[in-house]
């Protein structure tokens, strides 16, 4: 399926050719218990044996009608198996589509909990449009195999199979006739089948990317807007569109290509069969009831021979979409199930002062690149004292951010390590480790819902009356309650209905709620309005106090206030203590703090 992917995607993640034994293994992970399976097999067996009796009934009825004898018992027979084949057809669907729907639900499930677990750099390599583009048309392509093609392929062969041989107890010439048909078909519809796999995945592929680009634009929809950038993503749109309208066409060619020709195959067996049998008839070798018997097994035939064509091109599709399923399981997840000795789980419950659980961070020759031959952090040693605020300063660039990261674990240091205490932070299980943190960045993420939804985000159970606390905390009091809906206002997609001093002190009420033991702020560049400010910045001062806190600052007073300042250039640390200290012997820093100083005047 390589060669028939889509040029763009060219250089991305290279995925193997299917496998057989993985893609049957996926299936057999997520299967519904095997006695269902065994009805739904049971089930189509028995419709497609239904529906091999009623040409050898109808025949049986033609030959009496015309001898003038017609039997109660005949149509008795024969309406019988139509209702029971009509309300086995039924079940049938519903339990073949209960196993795709049963199958998906399952595979989605593990795959949703994998992806939540994949560590950042996945998401750095892999757009979020692909990745949805994964969890929902590759299981969906998956699961029409399932429903639709596999159980009537064998139905189909069993009909087939049943067909012939009930057709060669007729008559055997006229089988033989009709046998004759298959390698005309075969010879149309394999080379067919190939092009149209290379189509459908090629449709695939453009619909991923169509989506990838969809997500991009929709998400950022205020940025399109101010950059008058609508001309631009219409035409990108368009170009997507018009491939993927290019592709409907290539698919509706092969489709004009085949079902005339399968037809007319058809219609060119049936004048031979009425021909022939007609002579025949005349002849009286055969009787009436025989040739519309005959008539009828030829579309139990031709007809299960036709969806078995689409059986092959669905198949390498499921496989192709298994494949690139499976190559997101194959995934190394961010938590190595290491099991080791914990401290104490914090508890929210804890009261603010906290400088007794907390302990110096430690950063011990740390050094890290995103990719091994770039390094951005070179050799950083740098001790965060418990309780204290350490703030970072640095041209922009330099890797302040990136060492936040590190610090949440959000990637692995390449050389050294970061200490908490004594312990090496790899020694913590994650969901230990960040429940120590809360970040409270410059643009305060929010999760569309209501203040509510986003106060508590990731906490179980928050009690109310410190709830209400944190938001006092925050100066988030007045704003809340001037709300209609109070709590329960919605913030919009990403909190698009907040202003940005409004989401910053529900970042910090989030902050306080969690309690952490280390605070990573990341301040604001933009500056808000000094009423907004002031109000940010007294929840900032609750927060912070006796707390661990790492910031990278960005303001004059932070620095003035901060116990421990480090300078970052180019990813060394060229610099390490107070302000004073620092303007008396670090040219860097006091060209620095002249730049803001003229800057604020
Ligand atoms: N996810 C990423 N993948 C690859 N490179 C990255 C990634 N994030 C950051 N970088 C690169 O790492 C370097 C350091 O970035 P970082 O965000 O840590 O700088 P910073 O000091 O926080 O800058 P600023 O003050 O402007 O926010 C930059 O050169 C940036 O291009």
């Amino acid at each position: 399926m390589n060669s028939t992917a889509h040029p763009k995607d060219a250089g991305k993640e290279t995925v193997d050719m299917p496998k057989w034994g993985d893609f049957l293994s996926l299936l057999s992970k997520y299967r519904p218990a095997l006695w269902i399976i065994i009805i739904t097999i049971l089930l189509g067996l028995g419709e497609t044996i239904l529906n091999l009796l009623i040409p050898l009934f109808t025949m049986d009825m033609v030959n009496q009608l015309s001898a003038g004898n017609l039997q109660g018992m005949t149509i008795a027979l024969l309406v019988g198996v139509f209702i029971a084949q009509a309300a086995l057809s039924g079940f049938s669907i519903f339990s073949m589509s209960y196993i795709g729907q049963y199958v998906i639900a399952k595979l989605r499930d593990d795959l949703w909990q994998r992806v939540l677990g994949l560590p950042v750099p996945f998401f750095d390599r892999n757009t979020s449009g692909e990745t949805m583009s994964r969890m929902t048309n590759d299981t969906n392509v998956i699961k029409d195999f399932i429903t639709a093609h596999v159980i009537s392929f064998l139905s189909g062969l069993v009909s087939i199979i049943g067909a012939v041989i009930l057709l060669l107890t007729i008559d055997w010439k006229v089988t033989v006739l009709m046998l004759l048909a298959v390698p005309a078909a075969l010879l149309i519809l394999w080379p067919i089948g190939a092009k149209m796999f290379g189509v459908s995945q090629g449709m695939q592929n453009e619909t991923a990317l169509f989506q990838g680009d969809l997500g991009r634009v929709l998400s950022e929809i205020r940025l399109v807007k101010s950059s008058l950038a609508e001309p631009l993503e219409l035409e990108r749109g368009q170009k997507r569109i018009g491939h993927l309208f290019r592709y409907g066409l290539k698919e509706a060619r092969i489709m004009a290509l085949v079902s005339p020709l399968m037809m007319s195959i058809m219609m060119l067996l049936l004048v031979l069969l009425i021909g022939y049998g007609g002579v025949r008839v005349a002849a009286g070798t055969l009787n009436g009831g025989q040739l519309v018997a005959i008539i009828l097994y030829m579309f139990q035939i031709v007809i299960p021979f036709t969806q078995m064509a689409s059986f092959f091109t669905q198949f390498q599709k499921a496989m192709g979409a298994s494949e690139r399923i499976l190559a997101i399981m194959r995934e190394e997840p961010e938590e190595s199930n290491q099991v080791e000795e914990h401290d104490p789980p914090a508890t929210h419950a804890a009261p603010l002062q906290v400088s007794d659980r907390s302990k110096p961070v430690w950063f011990d020759s740390v050094s890290f690149g995103y990719s091994p031959d770039r390094l951005i952090l070179r050799n950083v040693s740098i001790t965060v004292e418990a309780g204290q605020t350490t703030a970072f300063v640095g041209p922009s660039g330099t890797g302040k951010t990136t060492l936040f990261s590190l610090l949440e674990r959000f990637y692995e240091p390449s050389g050294g390590t970061i200490y908490y205490g004594t312990r090496p932070l790899s020694s913590y299980t994650l969901k230990d480790w960040r429940n120590r943190l809360a970040y409270v960045s410059q643009e305060s993420p929010m999760m569309g819902g209501t203040i509510r939804d986003n106060l508590t985000y990731g906490l179980e159970e928050v009690d109310e009356g410190k709830m209400n606390e944190a938001i006092e905390q925050a100066n988030l009091k007045e704003f809340i309650h001037s709300l209609e809906k109070g709590l329960d206002t919605e913030v919009g997609e990403r909190g698009v209905k907040l202003s940005g001093g409004q989401r910053q002190r529900l970042a910090i009420a989030r902050a306080i709620l969690r309690d952490p033991e280390i605070l990573l702020l990341d301040e604001a560049t933009a500056h808000l309005d000094s009423a907004s400010e002031r109000l940010v910045q007294d929840g900032l001062q609750i927060l912070m106090k006796g707390r661990t806190t790492l910031v990278i600052a960005h303001r004059l007073s932070t620095v003035y206030n901060a116990d421990k300042i480090v300078v970052l250039e180019q990813g060394e640390v060229t610099g390490q203590g107070t302000h004073e200290e620092l303007l008396a012997t670090h040219p860097f820093y006091r060209k620095l703090v002249h730049q803001q100083w003229e800057q604020t005047g």
